[in-house]
């Protein structure tokens, strides 16, 4: 079974642009819960520009199914993660400037940190997952930093769909295999969408979770946030 971890991200920028509370992070993330959300993701970034400090912890407490942190790891974010400890935890290696994250890990190069960082959560009870690009080559060093999973990162997947969706899929195929191979755990997320979903969770062998918050926020503006949800988890149904 694939979970579905919302991103809520989207819902603190709309808050933000008016420096209220109004949409409320912590209230959509109860409602997306009850609405058949089965993990609640957040990547807070340096700037604040979404997600706050104050919503990391605030959110602790009333996330009642998975609480996914994503972002790169530097020590206020490292140490925040130690504080709350939310089930899983993302590592993302984000550009100071970037719009959106942008890249995988190159493990070979970080080795050495990763492995430390990854060893801190461990300590801490929290598992952990490493962005990665779609490279089968990355893998075996992936696994050297002694994560539990790694998450694709789909970007390329999600604009490569619409031209050829089973070119656009082979690299993740393989990326996949090989993590399996390794006894790495497999997610995936970013602009993943319901036109994309379904193809990639019926061709990613042993998908565990998938996260997605631009897309998902952008279309419950119009269906609304349950009938958005349940639209997302049946892309993921086996049956
Ligand atoms: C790691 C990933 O792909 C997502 O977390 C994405 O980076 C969302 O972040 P923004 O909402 O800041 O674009
Ligand atoms: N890890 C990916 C994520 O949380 C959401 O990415 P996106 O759907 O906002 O592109």
């Amino acid at each position: 079974m694939t979970k579905l971890s919302v991103n809520i991200n989207k819902i603190a920028t709309i808050r933000n642009a008016r420096g209220g509370l109004l949409p409320s992070v912590t209230e959509a993330a109860i409602k997306l819960e009850e609405f058949g959300a089965q993990g609640i993701t957040i990547h807070p970034r340096p700037d604040e520009r979404h997600i706050t400090r104050k919503d990391v912890y605030d959110l602790k407490p009333l996330v009642k199914t998975e609480f996914n942190i994503e972002g790169n790891p530097h020590r206020p974010f490292i140490d925040m993660v130690l504080e709350v400890k939310p089930e899983q935890v993302t590592l993302v290696p984000d550009g100071e400037d970037a719009i959106t994250s942008n890249a995988g890990w190159d493990c070979k190069k970080h080795l050495g940190f990763l492995q430390n960082v990854i060893a801190e959560f461990k300590n801490a009870g929290i598992r952990t997952s490493i962005f990665l690009d779609p490279n089968p080559e990355m893998v075996q060093f992936a696994k050297e930093t002694g994560c539990d999973r790694i998450e694709l990162y789909t970007e390329a997947y999600a604009t490569n769909y619409p031209i050829n969706k089973e070119e656009a899929i082979k690299l993740y195929i393989e990326t996949a295999l090989e993590a399996q191979k390794h006894g790495l755990g497999i997610n995936a997320g970013h602009d993943l969408s319901l036109e994309n979903l379904k193809y990639f969770a019926d061709n990613i062998p042993n998908l565990l979770e998938v996260s997605i918050g631009h897309a998902l926020i952008s279309e419950a503006l119009y269906m609304g946030m349950e009938n958005t949800v349940q639209a997302y988890l049946k892309r993921l149904a086996k049956w």
